[in-house]
């Protein structure tokens, strides 16, 4: 897994790479830094050799990278543009160090700077040169942005992303794109026309570890490809586990969890999933969660629905075993005994899917939590029934999964979906706080946070094709299988590898069919081609463990 910092974290990690006991000269980390855009833009780009570039150095050290870059694209044989926003004065000493190297070189004529600071700027030949140029590098504010965009800035943004409108010229940011928000990927403006919109990248190359706000809508959308260079930073600071941690979910991280069948295992080893759910009017979405349990290895699977929809389930999926409770449509306070009296063989209870909305549902649901110790997975209008209960739930929270997509999330908590949105990762953290829950927010991306809050996971897998009723509902049942998975260290575990499987199901089948019309039950029946694809990626030493060519190849 790789770390996802906030600004903070970044300026801890750059402050103890120079200042603690590493004393990695500053003038050395820009010097790598500035480097590092060279080297991995050329993904990209191919060659700098010939082209025109402009590159935009802000006032701090985002800025001071850009002079670096300017002196090595130099060196490669394009031809520069350096429009520099500070004064000397003001900028940092390993700054300002590379801003008179660049000087120098300007004097003989291999660069042109243009001093932005003093007021007499000559937008007419900006104008011209961001017409005739092929690359635009924008140094101009990195990890340092907050609030809103100003001056020049603003102005600068607003030119740079209206000249590369036509897709020829290429934005490659340097570290996070400016106007992005480091912490929470906010964007300057928040996209309202005529406001200080951020920068739009084709590829961003960022340094050190990840940012979060580079993972999260819409700072996402205005990175392109990231590409992360570790810029000599001493490996224990890229991999430290700390407080307050955040963690992009890595094909590793789940082939690590998922151990392999064992040769002399039975049904009985992998897991007695028992869902508990549906209702007359939605009784595909537990049959959907029981196929997202069965794709995922679940060893047994009980359907355990209202008598009067039990007819409808039988033989659906042949190889669940379905039984109707109670005499209702619905479940009820009257169905809990006939539940209680099977429960005790159960591993894991999935309960939410197409539950309906009858308050009778909800003691039923509150009566199954109290009386039983196995863990279980909450999902869709269990959630809503329960919605204002966190004193009934965070003392059973340890065996808890809940598993609410926005909406849902914001009735929990009371939060409105817009303001959860500022700030995903905050926002879920402290949800667990209060319910003591394993919670996994779904959205692009899903966020799972472990139980004791501690710890955040944001996984990449997954794509818009998604959007689509069932789609959580196979989640729920994958997420059941996997917490009776042998060997499955935790809750959370379990969590993260759902959601990642589910994510890359869903990428096979945008592979397979595109972005439309893909269903649930065929992201389900891609989940044994993802787990074969993650052995294979477990075998294989190289670092580089393409998952996706794994599964293709399968
Ligand atoms: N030693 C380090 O700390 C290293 C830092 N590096 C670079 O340094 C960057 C961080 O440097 P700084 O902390 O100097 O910050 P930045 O250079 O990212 O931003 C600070 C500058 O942006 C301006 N600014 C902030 N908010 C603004 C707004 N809303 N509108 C217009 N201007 C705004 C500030 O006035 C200031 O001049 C990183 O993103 C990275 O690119 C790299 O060189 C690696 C090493
Ligand atoms: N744009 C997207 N990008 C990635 N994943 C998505 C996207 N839209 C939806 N998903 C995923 O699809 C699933 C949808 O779940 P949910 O909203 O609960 O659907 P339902 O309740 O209809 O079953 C979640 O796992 C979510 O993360
Ligand atoms: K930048």
């Amino acid at each position: 897994m790789k770390k996802l910092c906030t600004a903070d974290q970044m300026h801890h990690m750059d402050q103890t790479a120079m200042y603690g006991k590493y004393k990695i000269a500053p003038v050395v980390l820009m010097e790598n830094a500035g480097h590092a855009v060279v080297e991995k833009a050329k993904d990209l780009i191919i060659s700098w050799h010939n082209k025109r570039v402009i590159v935009f150095c802000g006032k701090g050290n985002n800025g001071g990278d850009g002079f670096v870059i300017a002196r090595h694209i130099l060196a490669e044989g394009a031809r520069v543009f350096v429009y520099v926003l500070g004064k000397d004065a003001s900028y940092s000493t390993e700054a300002n160090y590379h801003l008179q190297t660049l000087y120098a070189m300007a004097e003989e004529g291999s660069c042109v700077i243009e001093n932005y600071a003093e007021g007499n700027e000559d937008n007419q030949q900006l104008h011209q040169r961001l017409k005739e140029t092929d690359i635009i590098v924008d140094a101009i504010v990195g990890t340092g942005f907050h609030g809103q965009l100003h001056n020049p800035a603003t102005f600068l943004v607003r030119c740079i992303n209206d000249a590369a409108k036509n897709g020829k010229i290429k934005v490659i940011a340097v570290d996070i794109p400016t106007g992005v928000n480091t912490d929470t990927g906010e964007i300057s403006g928040n996209g309202e026309e005529h406001t200080g919109e951020p920068i739009y990248a084709d590829m961003t190359v960022t340094f050190g570890a990840l940012k979060r706000g580079m993972q999260f809508y819409p700072g996402k959308k205005c990175c392109g490809s990231i590409v992360w260079d570790p810029i000599g930073m001493p490996v224990s600071l890229l991999r430290n586990r700390e407080q307050n941690a955040a963690y992009l979910l890595e094909t590793a991280d789940i082939e690590r969890v998922l151990c392999s069948r064992a040769p002399d295992s039975h049904k009985g080893t992998h897991g007695t999933i028992a869902v508990v759910s549906g209702s007359r009017d939605m009784i595909g979405a537990p049959l959907m969660t029981c196929r997202g349990a069965m794709r995922a290895g679940a060893g047994k699977i009980f359907l355990r629905v209202p008598e009067q929809t039990a007819s409808y389930c039988i033989g659906k999926l042949p190889e669940i075993m379905v039984r109707g409770i109670g005499s209702g449509s619905e479940f009820s306070e009257n169905d809990v005994f006939q539940i209680l009296e099977e429960a005790k063989k159960w591993t894991v209870i999935a309960i939410g899917p197409g539950m309906g909305k009858n308050s009778k549902t909800k003691t039923f649901i509150q009566e199954v939590i109290r009386n039983t110790t196995c863990p279980i997975v909450i999902d869709a209008d269990a959630l809503n029934l329960i919605h204002s209960e966190k004193e009934f739930i965070s003392p059973y929270g340890k065996r808890i999964i809940m598993t609410p997509h926005l909406a849902e999330f914001s009735r929990l908590s009371g939060v409105s979906i817009a303001e959860v949105k500022k700030d995903v990762i905050e926002a879920a953290k402290h949800f667990v706080h209060e319910w003591n829950v394993t919670l996994v927010l779904k959205g692009a991306p899903t966020v799972i946070v472990s139980s004791d809050a501690q710890t955040v996971y944001v996984n990449p897998t997954g794509n818009a094709g998604m959007a689509a009723g069932g789609m959580g509902d196979v989640l729920t049942g994958m997420i059941a299988a996997f917490a009776a998975h042998d060997g499955m260290p935790d809750l959370c575990a379990a969590a993260c590898s759902g959601v990642f499987i589910h994510g890359a199901a869903g990428d096979y089948c945008y592979n397979k069919y595109g972005p439309y019309g893909y269903s649930p039950c065929e992201v389900a029946d891609a989940i044994p081609r993802v787990i074969k694809a993650l052995e294979i990626a477990g075998d294989t030493a190289s670092e580089d463990r393409n998952l996706f060519g794994m599964m293709e190849s399968i």
